[in-house]
C-alpha cells in the first residue's frame, strides 16, 4: 500500500475528532461565514472549525477549546470551495509549482496534471519521487497516467508497457487514465489500450478521451470501450451530444480554443441548463493567456454569460472533485474536506481577495503569502539545466528533400511540396518556407525538412521544449541556427532567436531543458516578448508555443516531424525515417 492513500494517519485523525470534544484545539475558526453549501445548492451561514489542513465542523457552535486558534471573522464574505484545475499540462514553460503557486493566488488550488512529460523523461521510481515531492507543496497536485505519447518514438513499448501503467494507475495520487490521444487505435481494435482502460476503471478511475469533432457513432463507441469524459467540446451541440450520451464534459477555455464563451451562449440559447456533469479547464494555455486568471476566470465567464451563480461555482469546484470521486476530499465546505476555501468579496467576484488551501493562506487580503510556496530544489528531483555532450555541424543543416510540412494554423499541419531552392545556407525571406529540424537530445538521429508558415524572417530559432524533449531549429540562415543552437546549448535549454549574428531574445529553460524556474509573472513577460518577436518576423498564427510543441505530435493532423521520422498521421506510417548521425 503506497504511503500517500492513507491522507491522515490514525493518530491525526483521533486528533481531529478530539476537536469536536475540546479535547484539542483547532487551528483556524472562520466566524460568520455565508458559504455556499454546494450538497444543498444555497448561500448558508456558519461558523467552520479547522485544524490544520482539514474541515473539521461547519454549522453554529464555536469550540470549547481556542488555545492558539486563529480566530477570523468573516461577516461580509462570501465563501466557496477552493477551485479545481482538472486538466492541467504543467509543463508548458511553466512548471508544475510556478504553475500551481500563481493558480493557488487566484484560488485554483487543486490539480489534475498531465504525466507526460515524466514518463517519458523520467524513470518511474524518479518520477513517483517527484510527483511526491510536488504534493507537498501549498496546492493538492494529483496527476493523470498517459497510454501513448502522442508521437511516434523509438521506445514507446518499454515506457507505456502494461507493469508501467498499472503502478501509474496505482499511485493514489493519480485520478485518471488519458488523457487518450490514441483513441482511433483503441477504436480499431488495440485490446492492450482496452486492457489498460479496464484496469483504470476497475480502479475508480475514469479515463478521460480526447475527441475533438466526434460523431455521435465514435462517441457511442467509446463509451462502450470505457470512455466517459472529455474535454474537446468546441461548441454547445457538441456538449449537449456528450452529456446526453452520459459523458462528463470538460469546458475548455484555453489558448488554442478559447470555446467556453461560445459554449455557454449555444448552451442557455438551445435551452440547456443542466450543468452537474460539466465543469471547467484551461487545458495547458500558454503562460501569457493566465494573465487575466485560470479557474476564476473561468466562472466569471460563466457568471457573464448567464450560468446561475451556484451553478457556476459547482462548475469550479464540487462538480470536477464528483467527476474524480474525490468529492469526500474536495470540492465542498464540509467536515472531513481538505481545507480550501476561498473567500470572496462578491458572489459575482470569482477571484478571491483570500485562500486557503491544505489550511494555509496562500493569499490574505489580495496579498500572496510569499512562505506558502518556498524554493524547489529541482536538481534533487532529477530536473537540471541540459547537457548536451555533442555539437552540430554544418553537415547536419543539408535540406534535400521535395516534401515539406505547411501550417494550416498553429497546430494542424500539412504535407507541400517544397516550391523553392533548398540547396543553398540561406532562403529567401520573400516567401515563408524555412529549414527545420528536429534533432535528438543524446545527438544520436535528427529529421531535417521544411517548415512553410512559420515566418519569413526568422533566420535561426532553437528550443529545446518540444513535445518529446528534442530539439527543433527553424531558420531561414544555416548560420543564425547554428548561433542559436550554440546559445540554447550554453543556458543549458532554452528557446532562443537569432539575426545577424545576434541574440535578439531567449527563454532560459534550465530544467531539463523545457521548464522554466521563473515565477509565472516573469514568465509571461518572457514569452510576451518571444512572441511579439517572431510575429515581427513573420509568424502569422496566434501560438508559436504550441507550434513547437505539437510540430511533433501525432494526436493532430496531417504530418509531423517525429523522432521516427517525418511521419503521415491518416496513413499511421513513416513517409521518411530520421537520419543517424
Ligand atoms: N495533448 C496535449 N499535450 C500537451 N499539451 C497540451 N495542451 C493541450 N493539449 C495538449
Amino acid at each position: 500500500m503506497h504511503e500517500q492513500a492513507y491522507r491522515w494517519k490514525n493518530r491525526k485523525i483521533r486528533e481531529q475528532v478530539a476537536v469536536i470534544d475540546g479535547k484539542q484545539a483547532p487551528t483556524l475558526v472562520l466566524t460568520n461565514a455565508t458559504y455556499l453549501n454546494v450538497q444543498l445548492k444555497a448561500w448558508m451561514t456558519a461558523n467552520i472549525w479547522i485544524h490544520e489542513d482539514r474541515i473539521i465542523y461547519v454549522g453554529d457552535q464555536l469550540p470549547a477549546n481556542t488555545e492558539n486558534t486563529e480566530m477570523v471573522d468573516c461577516t461580509s464574505q462570501f465563501l466557496v470551495p477552493g477551485y479545481i484545475e482538472p486538466h492541467v499540462h504543467p509543463f508548458q514553460l511553466y512548471n508544475p509549482l510556478s504553475f500551481a503557486q500563481y493558480a493557488s493566488k487566484l484560488g485554483t488550488t487543486t490539480f489534475v496534471n498531465d504525466n507526460l512529460m515524466l514518463t517519458l523523461q523520467m524513470t518511474k521510481k524518479k518520477a513517483f519521487s517527484f510527483i511526491e515531492e510536488m504534493n507537498k507543496s501549498a496546492a493538492t497536485m494529483y496527476w493523470w497516467c498517459r497510454f501513448d505519447a502522442q508521437t511516434e518514438i523509438k521506445n514507446e513499448d518499454d515506457i507505456f508497457s502494461t507493469p508501467n501503467i498499472k503502478s501509474w494507475l496505482n499511485h493514489p495520487l493519480v485520478m485518471q487514465g488519458g488523457e487518450l490521444t490514441s483513441w482511433p487505435k483503441l477504436m480499431a481494435g488495440d485490446d492492450l489500450i482496452l486492457h489498460w482502460v479496464q484496469e483504470a476503471n476497475a480502479r475508480k478511475k475514469p479515463v478521460e478521451g480526447h475527441f475533438p469533432g466526434a460523431s455521435e457513432k465514435t462517441l457511442t463507441k467509446m463509451q462502450l470501450l470505457g470512455i466517459h469524459s472529455d474535454h474537446e467540446a468546441m461548441n454547445g451541440a457538441d456538449v449537449i451530444k456528450r452529456v446526453s450520451q452520459g459523458y462528463h464534459a470538460s469546458l475548455r477555455y484555453s489558448s488554442i480554443r478559447p470555446d467556453l464563451p461560445l459554449i455557454l451562449e449555444e448552451l442557455e440559447a438551445s435551452g440547456v441548463h443542466y450543468y452537474d456533469q460539466t465543469f471547467f479547464n484551461t487545458d495547458g494555455s500558454t503562460p501569457s493567456f493566465y494573465e487575466s486568471g485560470v479557474i476564476d476566470r473561468t466562472i466569471a465567464i460563466a457568471l457573464d454569460k448567464g450560468v446561475p451563480e451556484i451553478e457556476a461555482y459547482r462548475m469550479g469546484s464540487y462538480n470536477a472533485a464528483r467527476h474524480f470521486s474525490m468529492d469526500k476530499l474536495h470540492g465542498s465546505i464540509a467536515p472531513g474536506r481538505i481545507a480550501n476555501i476561498n473567500f470572496l468579496k462578491a458572489k459575482e467576484e470569482p477571484t478571491p481577495v483570500s485562500v486557503l488551501s491544505k489550511g494555509m493562506w496562500v493569499t490574505r487580503d489580495n496579498e500572496p503569502v510569499k512562505e506558502a510556496f518556498p524554493a524547489q530544489n529541482w536538481s534533487s528531483l532529477g530536473l537540471e539545466p541540459m547537457k548536451l555532450g555533442w555539437d552540430l555541424s554544418m553537415d547536419d543543416l543539408q535540406f534535400s528533400m521535395a516534401l515539406g510540412m505547411e501550417m494550416v494554423n498553429e497546430v494542424i499541419i500539412k504535407p507541400y511540396t517544397i516550391s523553392v531552392d533548398v540547396s543553398g545556407d540561406s532562403l529567401s525571406t520573400t516567401h515563408d518556407q524555412s529549414y527545420l529540424m528536429l534533432i535528438d537530445r543524446k545527438g544520436k538521429w535528427r529529421v531535417n525538412t521544411i517548415l512553410k508558415g512559420f515566418g519569413t524572417h526568422v533566420q535561426g530559432f532553437a528550443s529545446s521544449y518540444s513535445n518529446t524533449g528534442d530539439i527543433v531549429l527553424i531558420g531561414k540562415d544555416k548560420s543564425a541556427m547554428m548561433k542559436a543552437f550554440q546559445h540554447m546549448k550554453d543556458l543549458g535549454g532554452g528557446m532562443v532567436l537569432v539575426e545577424d549574428g545576434e541574440v535578439i531574445c531567449d527563454i532560459p529553460l534550465p530544467l531539463a531543458g523545457g521548464l522554466s524556474d521563473c515565477r509565472m509573472e516573469e514568465l509571461m513577460k518572457q514569452e510576451t516578448e518571444l512572441r511579439n518577436q517572431l510575429f515581427e518576423r513573420g509568424y502569422t498564427f496566434n501560438d508559436p508555443i504550441y507550434t513547437l510543441l505539437f510540430l511533433s505530435s501525432t494526436h493532430l493532423p496531417y504530418i509531423r516531424i517525429t523522432p521516427r521520422g517525418i511521419y503521415d498521421v491518416m496513413n499511421k506510417t513513416v513517409l521518411f525515417p530520421s537520419i543517424m548521425r
